[in-house]
């Protein structure tokens, strides 16, 4: 049994790897932002699916023939926090906002997952869910948020955090599942499995 990522992901890769499954990449390509944009009145947890179903979609459909006896996980990351819904930062500017209104407070990182069978080349049962994570942000000091602007890494996450980078110096804690934070729930994931007839172990690498 075959398992596709459909993510460009580096994290999402080494978590897979670094719990025995070696996957095939794929990048769905899919227009985010168009996707986000006819969910106006979405919940966050819809909002996360609907984008890891695209995803997985979008890749299963171009590579069912490839890997006929497989399944293809699509996944999506955002962190809810007071009152909005964001993922990555993108630019020094608005990391250094978020983090200013983060510091010292919580938020939630909704991680969505879907995950489609293939069979026989065709695509059949789907499952998709929601992992949510509470972040207990810490107070970094207005020069240690500048400092870690500049590592580069808070513009390229979602949330603009990490938990196993430099971002991990101002997390005090979660409550929820941390490979969810890192990029893919590997709980959440097995669950989705079971649904579409797959156990976890078939895709260990032994
Ligand atoms: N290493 C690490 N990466 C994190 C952490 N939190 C978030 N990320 C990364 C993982 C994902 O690459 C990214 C989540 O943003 P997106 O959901 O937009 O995914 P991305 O565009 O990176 O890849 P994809 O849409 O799956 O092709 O942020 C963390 O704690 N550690």
């Amino acid at each position: 049994m075959q398992l596709v990522l459909a993510s460009e992901s580096p994290a999402r890769l080494n978590v897979l790897r670094g719990a025995g499954v070696e996957p095939h990449q794929f990048i769905s390509g899919v227009n985010e932002e168009a996707i986000v944009d006819s969910l106006p009145e979405a919940s966050p947890e819809v909002v996360v699916v609907t984008l890891a179903e695209a995803k997985a979609q979008t890749v299963a459909a171009a590579v069912a023939h490839q890997f006929p006896d497989s399944v293809v996980i699509g996944c999506d990351s955002m962190l809810a926090h007071d009152g909005l819904l964001v993922g990555k930062p993108g630019t020094p500017e608005v990391a250094r906002e978020r983090w200013t209104t983060m510091a010292g407070g919580t938020g939630v990182l909704l991680t969505g997952h879907s995950v489609l069978r293939i069979q026989g080349g065709v695509v059949g049962a789907i499952a998709s869910g929601t992992a949510s994570t509470t972040i207990r942000f810490g107070l970094p000091s207005p020069a240690e948020i500048e400092a870690y602007i500049a590592t580069g890494e808070p513009m390229a996450v979602a949330g603009g955090f990490t938990l196993d980078g430099y971002g991990g110096w101002f997390v005090d804690g979660i409550d929820g599942d941390p490979s969810s934070v890192i990029g893919l729930s590997l709980p959440l994931t097995r669950r989705l499995l079971v649904e579409v007839g797959v156990s976890v172990v078939e895709l260990w690498q032994r």
